[in-house]
């Protein structure tokens, strides 16, 4: 005999779950308990300008909203009862988590190569203990979230995420951050192959580079490695489901 389906939403792969988010390529289905909110490097030095990616040269500029957002999906994160997430990027301040020569974070991380072109900034770019590698001010982890260390783009490799993830039954990841196209799109297909479904909320995200890195990310993540959707869906369909747990 066939098991009685969960209550709540299937979505058009067949998944249930409480939530019903829209999202392209389709809409999604997941449950609060098993869904943890990601927000990837929300720092000075990808947000704020005077920071790593500003002195680098990325544009900057549009990150205010982008805080915004993610803080709005904090706040609806939270009052669903689904964990959040910070992941902060960066080294030990001698740099030697950050590999030498040997390593090829060595010679792609722009924060290390701006800081080899100017001596002047050396020990002040992503590392441990400096406003570069803070979190930004406006976003502040509480009591019950987990704030995460890691030392490249993916957030899967060398932190305890995977484990931590497992142990608390989570499969579902929604991302936030910055950036797209490098931390959230790494950490995204790594859960993939881990076998998390992964949602990025779009405008809770931003690039590093120029705008067609944003879209070619999004566009890439909803063609073969997950589900992009936007922050007013993710409040909406919390809200929803809230609703629909409230007893008449
Ligand atoms: N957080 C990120 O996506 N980082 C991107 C580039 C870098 O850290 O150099």
């Amino acid at each position: 005999m066939e098991a009685e389906a969960p209550a709540g939403y299937r979505d058009p792969s067949g998944r249930h779950g409480a939530v019903a988010l829209p999202a392209r390529p389709e809409p999604i289905a997941f449950d609060a308990d098993t869904t943890a909110l990601i927000v990837v490097d929300m720092q000075n030095a990808y947000a704020t300008k005077g920071g790593y990616l500003d002195l680098a040269g990325f544009d900057v500029s549009a990150t205010g909203p982008v805080i915004e957002r993610i803080a709005r999906a904090v706040a609806a994160a939270r009052a669903a009862g689904i964990r959040v997430i910070w992941f902060q990027n960066g080294w030990d301040p001698d740099y030697v988590e950050a590999g030498g020569p040997g390593s090829p974070n060595w010679h792609k991380s722009n924060a290390l190569k701006t800081m080899r072109r100017r001596p002047g900034m050396n020990g002040r770019l992503l590392a441990k203990g400096t406003w570069d590698y803070a979190l930004v001010d406006a976003l502040r982890p509480e009591p019950g979230d987990i704030v995460l260390a890691k030392p490249r783009y993916s957030g899967f490799y060398n932190t305890p995420l995977d484990s931590m993830l497992r142990a608390r039954g989570i499969r579902t990841l929604v991302f936030t951050g910055i950036a797209t196209n490098v931390c959230v799109e790494s950490t995204l297909r790594d859960g993939y192959h881990r076998e998390y479904f992964g949602i990025v909320l779009a405008d809770a995200t931003h690039q590093a580079g120029p705008p067609a890195l944003q879209e070619g990310a999004l566009l890439n993540i909803e063609t073969f490695f997950g589900w992009v959707s936007d922050v007013a869906a993710f409040e909406a369909a919390l809200h929803s489901d809230e609703a629909r747990r409230i007893p008449v």
